[in-house]
């Protein structure tokens, strides 16, 4: 028999649903204040997945009381027309965020563009100011799937410090960020990648493990630590028993017999990254308007060290 307490799964939307709710607070109480917070979100092409996500945000922003605005440009999008539009967000006063979906079409360059946004307004946390600021554990726009990840860790963990996290992936949206991230919550991280050795090894040390890879159930129980904690990013659509399906990096039902608790796909991180870029919206609309006492008093202000 397992002596282990029993498995706790790790509900997702439950916890995004009040990460919203504070989000949707913070909104009335800035409305009241004489600022309506305002999302820019810019899709370039129809790729059917990003189209999905665009509407998920948007329609979450709604929900909590911020204006959204959708920019929709063809696949065939100069570079020069998307910068220009970007600089025409970065000027009006009425947008607080701005969020470029990726992946951009193969003649843009990405990097180009998300250096094009104002780190005012960088919801996403992907210019190099924010992505600086965090490694340098400055309190910035940080990116929204590794903040979210992190929330679901502290409500189920606590104080995270001292733990060994493993984080699999090095990608510039989850794997850096959550590494960064954990860093700062003192955790010893480890961070691997498809060139590591040994990763199933190196896995199996981790009380906390982050699978960012994009390889549908690569982690099973070999991979996890009994009592370990499993937070799983991935989102990869497969076809299985003849119809298509969503699943995470990890593989759900063998991962069981080890976790502790342990995240689902859907349901798990993806509702916290929305619920994150929320969030993000109302502390970039603070970074914009440093003199607003009444937005200055609200809690969570990031810091005012950005130029
Ligand atoms: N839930 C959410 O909100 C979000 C989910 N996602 C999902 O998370 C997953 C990862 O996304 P993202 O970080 O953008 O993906 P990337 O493809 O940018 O990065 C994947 C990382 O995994 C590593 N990797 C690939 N194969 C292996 C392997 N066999 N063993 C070990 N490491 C491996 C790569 O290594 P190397 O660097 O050496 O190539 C790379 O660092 C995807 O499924 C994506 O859909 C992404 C963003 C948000
Ligand atoms: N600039 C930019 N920022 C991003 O944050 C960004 C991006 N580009 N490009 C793509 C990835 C992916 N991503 C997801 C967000 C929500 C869900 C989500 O809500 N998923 C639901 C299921 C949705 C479904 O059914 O397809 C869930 O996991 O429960 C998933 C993935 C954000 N990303």
């Amino acid at each position: 028999m397992n002596a282990q307490a029993p498995i706790k799964l790790i509900d997702g939307k439950a916890a995004a649903a009040r990460v919203l709710a504070e989000v949707s607070a913070e909104v009335r109480q800035m409305k009241a204040a004489g600022l309506a917070p305002g999302l820019a979100v810019v899709l370039v092409g129809q790729d059917p997945a990003s189209q999905v996500y665009v509407r998920n945000k948007v329609l979450r922003a709604e929900e909590c009381g911020i204006r959204s605005l959708e920019h929709k440009l063809p696949a065939d999008t100069a570079e020069a027309e998307l910068l220009q539009l970007i600089h025409t967000l970065n000027g009006d006063d009425s947008v607080n965020g701005i969020l470029v979906q990726l992946p951009l079409p193969g003649h843009i360059d990405e990097s180009r563009v998300l250096q094009a946004v104002s780190p005012l307004k960088d919801v996403d946390g992907f210019h190099a100011e924010n992505v600086g600021g965090l490694s340098q554990g400055r309190e910035v726009l940080t990116p929204c799937t590794p903040a979210g990840c992190l929330r679901l860790l502290e409500d189920t963990c606590g104080d995270l410090a001292g733990k060994h996290a493993v984080v699999i992936g090095r990608s510039n949206i989850v794997g850096k960020p959550m590494a960064a991230l954990l860093l700062k919550a003192h955790c010893t991280v480890t961070v691997v990648h498809s060139k590591s050795a040994n990763l199933k090894d190196l896995c199996r040390q981790a009380d906390i493990v982050v699978a960012a890879v994009g390889r549908p159930r690569l982690v099973d129980a070999e991979w996890i630590k009994p009592g370990a904690v499993v937070i799983d990013v991935g989102i990869n659509r497969i076809e299985e028993d003849g119809r298509s399906k969503l699943v995470g990096d990890v593989d759900f039902d063998s991962a069981l017999a080890h976790a502790a608790a342990i995240t689902p796909v859907p349901g798990g991180v993806g509702p916290m990254t929305i619920a994150f870029l929320m969030k993000n919206t109302l502390a970039a609309a603070r970074l914009q308007h440093p003199a607003q006492p009444n937005l200055a008093k609200l809690p969570e202000a990031p810091c005012r060290s950005i130029s």
